[in-house]
C-alpha cells in the first residue's frame, strides 16, 4: 500500500515544496523582513526608498539567475544530451519534496487577522484600488488608473489616480470619510483634491495621506511677526493647510465671516486678519469687541474707533459707527464719479487711491467680535416713526455695508459664537464674501457659515476635532494660494498669542506715527461719529420697507427671509420642499398646507443631490415671488441698497 501511495505522496510533497519555495522567493524579493521591521517601528515611510531600491535589485538578481540557469542548461544539454536535464530535474524534485515534506512546524496557511492597512497602498496599488472599492467609490469590476505612483510629499504620501469613466472626482471628495476608513487612517489625515484645469479632469483625484495627525504638532507663529510692514492689498498670511502649504486670505474688496462654538479660535482668526491691516499704516480700523475681554485691547492704540463691552450703550454706539460708515461709502461713491478714468478706472477703489491722502479713501476695516450680541439686541429704536430693534437695524446696516462697502474699500470682519439662522440674517450671510468655520455644533451651523449645501460637498466643520484649536474650513472669496478652483480648504490658522498681537499693534502704531496717519481713538480724539443725516434717512428707508416685508404671513415671510437674494430674478429657480422644511424647522405637512393656502403650489423638478440628479418636490421661486406680490403688493426682493437707500452715485 505504502509503495502504491508513494508517487502521490511525492507529488504532494513536491507541490508543497513549490509553494514554500515560491513564498520564500516572494518574501525575499519584496524584502519582507526589513519591511515588517520598518512597519513595526513605524519607520516604513522613512525606509520606503531603501526598500524599493532593494526590491528592484532582487528582481534583477532573480532575472539574472533564471537567465544564467537557462543558458547553462541549454549549453549542458547540447554538450551532454538530455540526460543532464533529467538529472537536474530529478535533483530539483527531490529538493522540493524534502522542502515540502510533512513535518512538525512546516509552513502552511495560518489564519491571521489582517495587519495594518495603513501605508500598504503606497507599495501595492492594488490595495488602493481595493480601498476605493470598499468605500464604494468604484464598482467591484472597475479599477483605477494610476496617473502618478505614490510619492513622498511633505510628511505624507501622495498619489494621483483617474477614476473609471462613469465616476466623478467630486463624489470622492464627498465620501472622503469612507475612503479614510478603507485606508485605515483618520479622516483628518486624508486630503482628497480634484485636479482641475490643464492636466486635470472631472475624474482625476489627487490623494494625500499624512503620516500622522497633521494638526497634532505645535502651531506655527504668524510670519507677520517678522515683517516691518504689510500692504493691506496683499492677502494676509492666515495659516497652513494639512500639507503645510501656505494659505493667505485676501481681505480688500471682500468681507469675512468667522463662526464657531466658544474657545475654538474665532478671535484668534479674526485677529490674524486684523494683523495684516494693522501693519499697513494707511488702513483705518474700527474695532468693536463685544466679548469685552483682553483679546482686542492692544488694538486700541491703532484703531480709529475702538470699544469693548456688551451693554446697550455699546450696541447703540455701534449703530452710530455703522451709520457713519454708510455715509462714508455713499460719499466715496459720489466722489469716485468725479474722478477721471486714469485715477479711478471703475467704480472701485484702487491701491493708489486708498493711499492718497487728498482723496481720503483709506482701506477701512471694521472688526466686530461676538457680532451676535448687537444682532440680538432688542433695544427698541424709533427710526423715522418705525419701531424696530437695534439688532434688526444693525443687521440691515451690516448687510448694506457688506454689499456695497467692499468696492469702496470697506472691509467687514464679523466673528460669531452663534452661527444660527436666527442670529445672522440670511441676507447678511449671503453677502459675506469669505467664510471661515471653525468647529461648530452640527452641519446646519456649518452650512450657515460656509454656505448652503456645503456639507454635501464634503465641507462640514462640525466634523473637526475639539482638540484642533484654530483649525477650520475656509471658503475664500476669489483666488487663494491654493488656487482659484478650490471651493474651500481646511486650514490651521497661525498662532498669535497676546504677546505677539501686542507687538504687532505696537508696530502698527509706530508705522502710523511715522506716516502721520494715526487718527481718532488711537490719536486721543475720540470724536462722535460724523453722521450724515441724509444717509441715515435713506438707511431708515430700507428698514421701513423691510418692516412691510415682515408683515407677510408665515411661513411665507420665513421663506422670503431664508431665500434672500436667491429669490430675485436671476437667483434660484427652484427650491426643494425638504430644504425649506429642514432650514425653517417646520412640520412638513402643515408647511405644505399653509403654503398652498397662500397660493404656492409645489411642483417637481430635477436637482443635483449627493446621489446624482433626482426628481424632488419643491417650489418655483417665480411662484413664491408672485404670491408675495399678491399678498403685499410689493416687490419681494430683498432691499438692494441702490434703490432703497437711494445711493444714486453707484
Ligand atoms: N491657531 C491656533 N493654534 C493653536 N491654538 C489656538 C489657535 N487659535 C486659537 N488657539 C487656542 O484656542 C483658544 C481659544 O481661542 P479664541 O479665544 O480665539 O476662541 P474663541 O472662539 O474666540 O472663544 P470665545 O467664543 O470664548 O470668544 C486660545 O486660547 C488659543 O490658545
Amino acid at each position: 500500500m505504502a509503495v502504491l501511495r508513494s508517487p502521490f505522496r511525492l507529488a504532494g510533497a513536491v507541490a508543497r515544496g513549490l509553494v514554500v519555495a515560491a513564498r520564500w522567493w516572494r518574501s525575499w524579493v519584496r524584502v519582507a523582513d526589513y519591511r515588517e521591521a520598518a512597519e513595526a517601528s513605524e519607520k516604513l515611510a522613512d525606509k520606503f526608498e531603501v526598500i524599493r531600491a532593494l526590491t528592484l535589485f532582487r528582481w534583477k538578481v532573480t532575472g539574472a539567475v533564471v537567465g544564467v540557469a537557462a543558458v547553462a542548461g541549454a549549453a549542458l544539454d547540447l554538450v551532454y544530451g538530455h540526460r543532464v536535464l533529467w538529472i537536474g530535474g530529478g535533483v530539483v524534485v527531490v529538493g522540493l519534496a524534502v522542502l515540502g515534506r510533512r513535518k512538525d512546524g512546516s509552513p502552511g496557511r495560518k489564519p491571521v487577522l489582517a495587519g495594518p492597512r495603513t501605508l500598504t497602498w503606497t507599495m501595492d496599488p492594488q490595495v488602493l484600488v481595493d480601498a476605493f472599492r470598499d468605500a464604494k467609490l468604484i464598482g467591484k469590476d472597475e479599477t483605477l488608473r494610476l496617473v502618478e505612483r505614490a510619492t513622498r510629499q511633505g510628511d505624507g504620501w501622495a498619489v494621483t489616480v483617474d477614476l473609471p469613466a462613469t465616476r466623478k472626482a467630486i463624489d470622492v471628495l464627498k465620501n472622503r470619510e469612507a475612503l479614510a476608513s478603507a485606508l485605515a487612517v483618520d479622516e483628518v489625515q486624508l486630503i482628497v483634491e480634484r485636479v482641475r484645469g490643464n492636466g486635470g479632469h472631472a475624474g482625476r483625484v489627487a490623494v494625500w495621506v499624512a503620516d500622522e495627525d497633521p494638526y497634532g504638532t505645535a502651531p506655527m507663529r504668524t510670519p507677520l511677526l517678522g515683517v516691518q510692514r504689510w500692504d493691506a492689498w496683499r492677502p494676509v498670511p492666515f495659516g497652513r493647510d494639512a500639507r503645510q502649504r501656505k494659505v493667505d486670505l485676501p481681505l480688500v474688496w471682500t468681507s469675512l465671516l468667522v463662526g464657531a462654538i466658544p474657545r475654538q479660535g474665532k478671535t484668534f482668526a479674526a485677529r490674524l486678519a486684523a494683523a495684516g491691516l494693522i501693519l499697513d499704516p494707511f488702513t483705518r480700523l474700527y474695532v468693536a469687541d463685544f466679548k469685552s475681554g483682553k483679546d482686542w485691547y492692544a488694538a486700541a492704540q491703532v484703531a480709529h474707533r475702538f470699544m469693548s463691552g456688551d451693554d446697550t450703550e455699546h450696541v447703540l454706539r455701534l449703530v452710530d459707527w455703522l451709520v457713519e460708515l454708510v455715509g462714508e461709502v455713499q460719499g466715496r461713491y459720489r466722489r469716485m464719479q468725479d474722478l477721471d478714468d486714469e485715477v479711478c478706472p471703475e467704480s472701485k477703489i484702487t491701491p493708489a487711491m486708498s493711499r492718497d491722502p487728498h482723496l481720503d479713501m483709506p482701506v477701512t476695516a471694521i472688526f466686530i467680535d461676538e457680532v451676535q450680541v448687537p444682532l440680538e439686541d432688542r433695544t427698541p429704536l424709533d427710526v423715522q416713526g418705525k419701531k424696530l430693534t437695534a439688532g434688526e437695524y444693525i443687521g440691515e446696516l451690516l448687510t448694506w455695508l457688506a454689499r456695497k462697502g467692499p468696492a469702496a474699500g470697506i472691509v467687514l470682519v464679523l466673528a460669531t459664537q452663534r452661527p444660527d439662522s436666527k442670529t445672522i440674517p440670511s441676507n447678511l450671510r449671503a453677502v459675506m464674501g469669505s467664510r471661515f468655520a471653525l468647529r461648530v455644533m452640527d452641519w446646519r451651523d456649518s452650512n450657515i457659515v460656509l454656505g448652503e449645501q456645503m456639507n454635501t460637498r464634503g465641507y462640514d466643520s462640525s466634523r473637526l476635532l475639539a482638540s484642533h484649536k484654530g483649525v477650520g474650513i475656509l471658503r475664500p472669496d476669489g483666488e487663494t494660494t491654493a488656487g482659484a478652483d478650490v471651493l474651500a480648504i481646511t486650514v490651521r490658522t497661525y498662532y498669535m498669542p497676546n504677546e505677539d498681537w501686542r507687538t504687532i499693534c505696537q508696530q502698527g502704531r509706530a508705522l502710523r506715527e511715522a506716516e502721520g496717519t494715526l487718527s481718532g481713538h488711537a490719536a486721543g480724539h475720540d470724536t462722535r461719529p460724523v453722521i450724515d443725516h441724509a444717509a441715515v434717512a435713506r438707511a431708515i428707508g430700507t428698514v421701513a420697507e423691510r418692516a412691510d416685508d415682515a408683515e407677510l404671513p408665515e411661513p411665507l415671510a420665513s421663506v422670503v427671509d431664508y431665500l434672500g437674494d436667491d429669490l430675485q430674478p436671476g437667483g434660484r429657480e427652484f427650491v426643494p420642499t425638504a430644504e425649506l422644511v429642514t432650514e425653517l424647522e417646520v412640520d412638513a405637512k402643515a408647511f405644505g398646507l399653509r403654503m398652498g393656502e397662500l397660493g404656492c403650489k409645489p411642483t417637481r423638478d430635477r436637482v443635483a443631490t449627493a446621489n446624482g440628479l433626482r426628481q424632488v418636490r419643491g417650489y418655483l421661486t417665480a411662484d413664491i415671488r408672485s404670491a408675495v406680490t399678491r399678498l403685499c403688493g410689493d416687490d419681494p426682493s430683498p432691499p438692494t441698497p441702490t434703490t432703497r437707500h437711494g445711493v444714486t452715485a453707484v
